[in-house]
């Protein structure tokens, strides 16, 4: 079990790119390498929206992706698809409040990494009760990518959570970019999970270059 070490995990949770063919400005193969060789530390294949692959498409892309990612030795997540990375072997799963059960997914991919998002002090408690092994809180600004999510929430429970004893790993998400992610990690996050501002960049390498600076600079 390669990543069960927390501080160790909040460590790699430090650049969090999260990405699909729909976000990308280039070839997602392009995109990813970009971003690895700028130091992104985790990645999530968030394949939705609209023009989404499905089926084989959606898998062939999910295993290219992951074998670039085995080559950096960065963590590969699935986002939502469960059956998907069980059959891939993929290092762990991303789930939201609405997906399958964190409990279920423990059970169908012991040993992976389970990441939860949450949303207020309670969802954070019972998502450390189930054993996530980290939380994704957000929207912390404004995003343009999903168009269902909570309400913009700022800082606010990032800090709540940190002002109490929970150590459990946290990335911020939503609207994140170089130029404020310094505010995330300062609040109490161990990471910045990012799509747009690298996805979309001309140069997501120099983006993912920078978001690593700001957040090295804070964590220290
Ligand atoms: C790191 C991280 N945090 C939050 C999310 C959002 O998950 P969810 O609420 O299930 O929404 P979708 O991403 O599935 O649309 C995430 N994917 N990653
Ligand atoms: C996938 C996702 N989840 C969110 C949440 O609040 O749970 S916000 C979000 C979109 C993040 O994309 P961008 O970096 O382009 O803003
Ligand atoms: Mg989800």
């Amino acid at each position: 079990m390669p990543y069960t070490n927390e501080k160790k995990l909040k460590e790699l949770l430090q650049v969090y790119f999260i990405m699909g063919s729909p976000n990308c400005l280039k070839d997602p193969i392009l995109t990813l390498e970009e971003a690895i060789a700028g130091g992104i530390t985790f990645f999530q294949f968030r394949e939705k929206g609209t023009g989404a692959l499905k089926g084989e498409e959606k898998t062939k892309l999910a295993s290219e992706l992951q074998e670039i990612c085995r080559d950096h030795s960065i963590p590969f997540i699935v986002n939502d698809d469960i059956e998907l990375a069980i059959k891939l072997e993929a290092d762990g799963v991303h789930i939201g409040q609405d997906d399958e059960a964190l409990r279920v997914v423990r059970e169908k991919m012991p040993g992976k990494i389970i990441g939860l998002s949450a949303h207020t002090m309670e969802e954070v408690k019972t998502a450390i009760r189930e054993g996530a092994d980290y939380v994704g809180i957000g929207p912390i600004f404004p995003t343009l990518t999903k168009t269902d999510t909570k309400p913009v929430q700022g800082t606010k429970l990032v800090e709540e959570i940190r002002s109490t004893s929970l150590s459990i790993p946290i990335v911020g998400i939503g609207g994140i970019h170089a130029g404020n992610a310094a505010k995330v990690i300062e609040s109490g996050a161990d990471g910045v999970s990012i799509i747009t501002a690298i996805s979309q960049a001309v140069s997501p390498k120099e983006v993912a270059a920078q978001l690593k600076k700001v957040v090295l600079e804070k964590s220290k």
